[in-house]
């Protein structure tokens, strides 16, 4: 989405903080949506993702979450760096200052890597809302453009807009990734509603084409059988099938347990080669035979 600061803030642009008296200078947008507009900011010489709010409301509520998360120890730790006004053409704008967060949306990642590599970047997300889901938050609108990854499977979350406390009711979420819409549960923030998100996102990348995500699938036709028909049907989702099924069917009783699940699914030596095999079961019968040889012995000299 372009907007209106797109022109205003051009790369080399300085936004002075009103009252923290910060320098930054814009080097390019990163993205913006319904919230707000984000830039990638240089400040002495360190980068700093920059978000200017549309909404003061919103924001202030987004802010409130990252201040909370970035005050506690974990991976959240510092994340929020500066809060401030700025004035833009004679306008005060809200903004605050993040980490940096390198990468691409989890679906070029895919795109670019292979659907293989969704198993590292999973597991990685899955410890991201685990650490979120044990200081009381659920993230929400969990969705590919809300998760950035670098490097071997590095996922990141973005976007906190939607972040909610545990127990209260979701505010902001994507269709397609919400549990109301595929009558499955409540719009309840719980652990269960972003493993609910997490699994549909998986199938989603596993199989973009997918006729439930066509939008001409009527409401009455939407249901959590036909992701798990999917789910089965789909070669790439093999790996994860029972985690997926799981995961829809809100049966994991929390994240924690997911992220382990998941680790097992992908990582878990489920059989031996062959040829390992076939050695083990020579060693085994050549331990067998020379207990018994010895054990024959031992008689023979007892008696
Ligand atoms: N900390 C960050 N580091 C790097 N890029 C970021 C960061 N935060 C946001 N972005 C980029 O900016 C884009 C828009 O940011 P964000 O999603 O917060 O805006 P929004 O208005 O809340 O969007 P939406 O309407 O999707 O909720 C993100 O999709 C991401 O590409």
């Amino acid at each position: 989405m372009i907007t209106s600061f797109d022109r205003r803030l051009p790369s080399g642009h300085v936004l002075n903080g009103k009252w923290n008296r910060n320098r930054y200078e814009v080097v390019r947008r990163l993205g913006s949506g319904a919230n707000g507009a984000v830039f990638l900011v240089q400040r002495e010489k360190t980068e700093y993702a920059l978000k200017i709010g549309f909404d003061a409301v919103d924001h202030q509520s987004e802010i409130n979450v990252l201040a909370d998360l970035s005050g506690r120890e974990g991976a959240f730790s510092g994340y929020l760096k500066d809060v401030d006004d700025v004035l833009i053409e004679g306008e005060t704008y809200p903004f605050y200052v993040m980490k940096y967060v390198r990468g691409v949306s989890l679906r070029d990642y895919v795109r670019l890597k292979g659907a293989d590599w969704l198993s590292l970047a999973g597991l990685r997300l899955l410890s991201r809302l685990n650490e979120l889901h044990k200081q009381g938050w659920i993230f929400s609108d969990l969705k590919a453009d809300n998760v950035l990854v670098s490097g071997y499977g590095e996922a990141e979350l973005v976007d906190y807009g939607g972040v909610t406390a545990k127990g209260r009711a979701v505010r902001q979420f994507t269709e397609i990734h919400d549990r109301a819409y595929w009558h499955a549960g409540s719009r309840t923030a719980d652990e269960g509603y972003d493993l609910f998100a997490f699994a549909v996102l998986c199938l989603q990348l596993a199989a973009p084409d997918a006729a439930c995500f066509s939008s001409r699938m009527l409401p009455q036709n939407r249901s959590v059988e036909v992701l798990l028909e999917e789910v089965r049907l789909q070669p790439a989702c093999r790996p994860y099938r029972d985690f997926l099924r799981k995961a829809l069917l809100g049966q994991f009783p929390s994240s924690e347990l997911a992220r382990q699940t998941w680790k097992d699914a992908v990582y878990g030596i489920k059989e031996k080669p062959a040829g390992v095999v076939r050695s083990l079961r020579w060693l085994h019968a050549g331990f067998a035979a020379s207990l018994g040889i010895g054990l024959w012995a031992f008689y023979l000299y007892l008696t």
